[in-house]
């Protein structure tokens, strides 16, 4: 066999390249020709088209009809003619090609729609647990409740309530219940989002109790958490009524009193204990509680069973303070605060102590899962009256709810106008037990004295701002309960959460800022079933800011207040007369400041700058 064939040239296969190559040629030439010849026919059918595109648009067809249409005929015209030349067809389909896959285009795909997330509310969040807002049809009867304490049912009647809200039904056996299980069953944490005036307070101040009161020790087993100190006031005032007879402690801890007597009131040292707590419970304001933990000996947390945050929203927009930090850096639960748990076991779960129940309230809780992840809840239950959309849909996220009780509406008028009007609903509609909102204690003040000069002994006004102290500020709502006081001038330091029974009209003389502002405004009536009335003064111009804010919260109902101008034209005469009165008092006030403060500085003995509320001239 040979290794190697060897060719040799003999000049045949030369002619038969040069006819086949001329054979090509001559195709690639056809080809070519066909190819023009398509183009230019693919040219008028497109200029066809386009005059049709005009034509029919001059018609009033609608724009996406006539693409089909013009589209749909190129197209046609076009595979008639990939019949007729084949080649074509995989022309254009090459060339299409090359320009998808050869040149790689950067950052293309930034120009490209991307498709939109589909964020899902975590399931707690998305399945609450629905709570009535009736407050006028109640079922709960106190004293037949099997599992509420005995001493907690004759201190609620002793009180008036002889029925639970709907609220405080669901809200406290569910409490209950979770603390009866085996204690390596952690309970789940609660958050509660009802409207204003619906008895969120009673519903974690009973369970706290009943739990707490069969176990007395030394240590501080409940904490409270406000946005500020009259709210924590108030919470501790109702700790203390429900816990008579039942041998627990409430402590405050607000700034109220001074740093060393909120020490004395909440610690004690023994030889045999060292440092004990002699409260159980304590209502706090979370800055003073910050201070508390990083100066107080003796102060420990670290028996605590319950965390409870009312006015959770407000407290979580002031979070920057870091005071949740501090509390779990304090009780070493830094891990289960984030719900960061390294690994769930036997050995884990029997070992652990349970982290304290937490349990968050409001009118305005935002279903925000990023906001709410900051408390690091533990298997959350959600009671809501508003139902909440599986989606995050922003429009559904802000629903806030009203009372049913609670009548809304607004009036507008003129800048100048707004005091004749606000006196035209003291004095001529006779309007009693109102609390006036303006956005500053300057004009608040103003306010107070223009009212008291010009409806003299026919109405009592008051102030109610940071510009007082804190006993003038007790006086002051003291004597509105009373019907001392006819009407309250406020900032939003009384909007949120305070409750001031027998509130029959709220006037924001002022709009509100916000939307959450506004609910917690008007909530200071229509409480605890009670019928409640809210106007909110608007100008012309910020009609449409309003409405909007409104729908923001997924409100439509309001109305508006139609007012006869004429009424308010007989007023003008006393205004000026009492306008003139208020320039004087305010100018007497800022000389006898500016003495007080050149006093001051030469070394008087005077303590406080703030107002007294006797300070106010009538
Ligand atoms: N079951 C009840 N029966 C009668 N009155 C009640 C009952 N529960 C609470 N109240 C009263 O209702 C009023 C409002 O209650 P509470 O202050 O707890 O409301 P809230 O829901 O916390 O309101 P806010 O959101 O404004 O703080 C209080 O005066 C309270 O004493």
């Amino acid at each position: 066999m040979d290794l190697f064939v060897i060719n040799r040239y003999d000049g045949f296969e030369e002619n038969e390249i040069k006819n086949q190559e001329s054979l090509h040629l001559e195709r690639l030439r056809q080809r070519i020709e066909e190819r023009k010849k398509a183009q230019a026919s693919q040219k008028n059918l497109n200029k066809q088209s386009n005059n049709e595109v005009i034509h029919d648009n001059k018609q009033g067809q609608s724009d996406e009809v006539i693409t089909i249409k013009s589209t749909s005929k190129v197209d046609d015209s076009i595979a008639e003619k990939s019949k007729e030349i084949p080649e074509i067809k995989s022309y254009k389909s090459n060339e299409y090609k090359k320009s998808t896959t050869e040149f790689k285009v950067l950052g293309s795909h930034d120009f490209e729609k991307k498709p939109k997330v589909e964020r899902v509310l975590p399931y707690w969040l998305s399945h609450a647990i629905s709570v009535s807002k009736n407050l006028q049809t109640l079922t709960c009867n106190v004293e037949e409740q099997d599992w509420l304490n005995k001493t907690l049912k004759e201190t609620l009647l002793s009180e008036g309530v002889t029925q639970l809200f709907p609220v405080q039904e669901q809200v406290i056996p569910f409490i209950l219940q979770e603390h009866s299980l085996p204690s390596i069953l952690w309970p789940q944490d609660v958050c509660v989002s009802a409207p204003t005036g619906s008895g969120k307070t009673l519903s974690f101040v009973l369970p706290i109790i009943q739990i707490l009161m069969n176990d007395v020790g030394h240590h501080i087993r409940a904490l409270i958490v406000l946005p500020v100190q009259e709210l924590a006031a108030q919470v501790a005032k109702v700790f203390r009524k429900y816990c008579t007879n039942t041998g627990l402690k409430v402590g405050l801890l607000s700034g109220s009193t001074p740093w060393h007597k909120e020490q004395q009131q909440i610690l004690k040292h023994t030889e045999s204990l060292g440092w004990i707590s002699i409260v159980d419970i304590i209502v706090c304001t979370a800055g003073r509680l910050v201070e508390h933990l990083q100066n107080t000996e003796g102060f420990s947390l670290k028996h605590l069973k319950f965390l409870v945050i009312d006015e959770a929203d407000r407290i979580m927009d002031n979070i920057q303070n870091d005071w949740l930090y501090h509390m779990y850096k304090h009780i070493k639960l830094d891990d289960q605060a984030t719900n960061k748990i390294a690994q769930l076991n036997w050995e884990f779960i029997t070992n652990r102590r349970a982290p304290p129940h937490k349990l968050l309230f409001s009118a305005t809780l935002s279903p925000d899962p990023e906001l709410l992840e900051q408390w690091g809840l533990f298997q959350p239950k959600l009671f809501s009256v508003s139902p909440i959309s599986d989606s995050l849909d922003k429009s559904l996220m802000k629903k806030y709810t009203t009372p049913d009780e609670l009548k809304e509406q607004f009036v507008v008028c003129a800048a100048e106008e707004k005091p004749l009007l606000l006196y035209n609903f003291l004095i001529e509609e006779n309007w009693d037990k109102v609390l006036v909102f303006t956005n500053s204690a300057q004009s608040a003040h103003r306010l107070t004295v223009l009212l008291n000069v010009w409806a003299k002994e026919r109405k009592k006004v008051a102030e109610l701002s940071s510009a007082l102290d804190r006993s003038s500020r007790e006086t002051v709502l003291k004597k509105f309960n009373l019907s001392e006081i006819n009407v309250i001038i406020s900032t939003d330091a009384l909007a949120r959460g305070i409750d001031i029974p027998h509130c029959n009209y709220v006037i924001s003389y002022d709009p509100p800022k916000n939307i959450k502002t506004y609910i917690h405004r008007v909530g200071r009536t229509g409480r605890a079933g009670n019928i409640g009335n809210a106007v909110t003064v608007l100008l012309q111009n910020q009609i449409q800011m309003f409405k909007e804010m409104i729908q923001s919260g997924g409100k439509s109902d309001i109305t508006q207040i139609e007012f006869q101008p004429e009424k308010l034209s007989n007023l003008i005469e006393g205004y000026q007369v009492a306008i003139q009165a208020t320039k004087h008092t305010i100018n007497d006030e800022i000389n006898t400041k500016v003495r007080k403060s050149i006093e001051l500085k030469r070394g008087p003995k005077s303590k406080s700058r703030k107002r007294k509320h006797n300070d106010i001239k009538k």
